[in-house]
């Protein structure tokens, strides 16, 4: 049996430098994200210091990246191919894991754990009717972020920790966001109020005011990030393209504010945080239906993908104007994700941000723009060894903090 691994938990608490890898990938389906985190800790196991090693991306496969659209939808899953996945897209994260290791140069025996966050396929934070124990039917609420923890732990002979999104719903929240968490221990000032507007599959931002306590953070998904736009450039390309590269194609064209106002008048964008939302309402079908729209209208593809970033610019700006500044005073937003390499959108919300409020990037403190997620949920998983709570309650609507998050010892 193998039981060498299970002093670790306790071995861990006492150690001052703590090597953790953390693992994520979005639901742009763009690939796994990977980054090796040095911790530092005080006697009291108080952190003192995040130093990022290395980062690396492994992009997924044209292949891989159908496979998982395919799974994102009720219309085209399939029981089988789920369960095939679920296994399979781990041999991604052990491969991911092999090439940062390689590339860092620090001994795979010095980490101490991967902490994953896996691939989300279903997101579902309001709740449905299911049959109940004792007859009736129960309201549920549920995520499933596939990649099998074990396989990962037998490739890599690493203690695993996954499923970082469960605990937080089965104690009554939305189940993320999880990374405001460790966007407080890396961003929090106590001087300004900051934001940090993720721009992945999904937009969203966590809301850091000044010396804020945890109950002071608030955060919420925004709206479509990349994940439009990018549907867009698949449908019309056949699947060869994925992304506009750095905007260029939304900039050959003109945005239609007619058809921006029609997709901005839309329930979630009205909602009231805390809220969440992914690829169940801005994936494929929304885009192709956007499409239809921008058809009508005679619009080029050039065009409909300027108002899609359009679209994407305003909701994030939108957020910022109706759900953070009546409350909280700020003075920066840090931008990241892949959508800070597309130059159209970022300009688009620089041009929209109130004044007063400086457009940087998580770069510009020190964390690489792509790396935040695989970083965030590093920390996550070492809060977790550490036995300590890694939620925001505020953030995520639940009843109290948990420790997210499975050990595969
Ligand atoms: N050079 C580039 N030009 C334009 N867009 C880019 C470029 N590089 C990356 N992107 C965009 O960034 C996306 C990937 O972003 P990221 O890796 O942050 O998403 P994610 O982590 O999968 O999503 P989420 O944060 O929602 O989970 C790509 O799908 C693409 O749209
Ligand atoms: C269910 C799920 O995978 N949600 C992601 C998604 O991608 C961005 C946004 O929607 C965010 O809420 C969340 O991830 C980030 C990493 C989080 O929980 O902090």
């Amino acid at each position: 049996m193998d039981t060498g691994s299970y002093p670790m938990w306790e071995q861990y608490r006492l150690k001052r430098e703590h090597y953790i890898i953390g693992l994520m990938s979005g639901t742009s389906l763009d690939g796994t994200d990977a980054a090796l985190v040095r911790i530092l800790t005080d006697d009291s196991g108080a952190l003192q210091k995040i130093d990022l090693v290395d980062f690396v991306c492994v992009p997924y496969s044209n292949e891989l990246r159908e496979v998982l659209i395919r799974l994102c939808s009720p219309e085209t899953a399939r029981v089988d191919e789920l369960t095939a996945a679920h296994f399979g897209v781990s041999e991604w994260y052990a491969h991911s894991v092999r090439e940062l290791i390689q590339s860092s140069g620090i001994p795979s025996g010095q980490v101490d754990a991967i902490s994953m966050h896996g691939q989300t396929v279903w997101h579902a934070p309001i709740a449905s009717a299911f049959p109940g124990p004792t007859g009736g039917s129960l309201p549920v609420v549920s995520t499933l972020q596939i990649g099998e923890c074990a396989v990962v732990r037998e490739r890599t002979g690493l203690p695993v920790i996954g499923n970082l999104r469960a605990r937080d719903m089965a104690a009554g929240g939305e189940g993320g966001a999880l990374t405001p968490y460790a966007d407080a221990l890396m961003f929090r000032s106590p001087t300004e109020g900051r934001l940090v507007q993720n721009i992945g599959g999904i937009g969203n931002v966590t809301v850091l005011p000044a010396a804020s306590s945890a109950e002071g953070i608030s955060a919420f998904d925004t709206g479509p990030g990349n994940m439009v736009m990018d549907a867009i450039v698949r449908q019309a390309t056949g699947g060869r393209q994925h992304y506009d590269p750095n905007g260029s194609m939304a900039a050959q064209g003109t945005f239609d504010q007619g058809l921006v106002d029609l997709c901005l008048d839309d329930d979630y964008f009205k909602r009231l945080p805390p809220k969440s939302t992914g690829r169940e309402v801005y994936g494929e079908a929304y885009a192709a239906r956007l499409m239809e729209m921008a058809d009508t209208r005679s619009l080029s593809l050039e065009d409909t993908l300027a108002t899609a970033t359009c679209l994407t610019a305003e909701t994030i700006v939108r957020a910022v104007e109706d759900f953070v500044l009546p409350k909280v005073q700020i003075s920066a937003m840090l931008a990241c994700g892949g959508g800070t390499s597309n130059a159209t959108l970022m300009e688009m919300i620089r041009q929209r941000l109130p004044e007063g409020i400086r457009l940087e990037r998580t770069a510009d403190y020190g964390i690489p723009d792509d790396a935040r997620e695989a970083i965030g949920f590093a920390l996550l998983g070492h809060e977790a060894l550490m036995g300590r709570t890694n939620t925001l309650p505020a953030v995520t609507g639940a009843k109290h903090a948990v420790i997210s998050g499975n050990l595969t010892l």
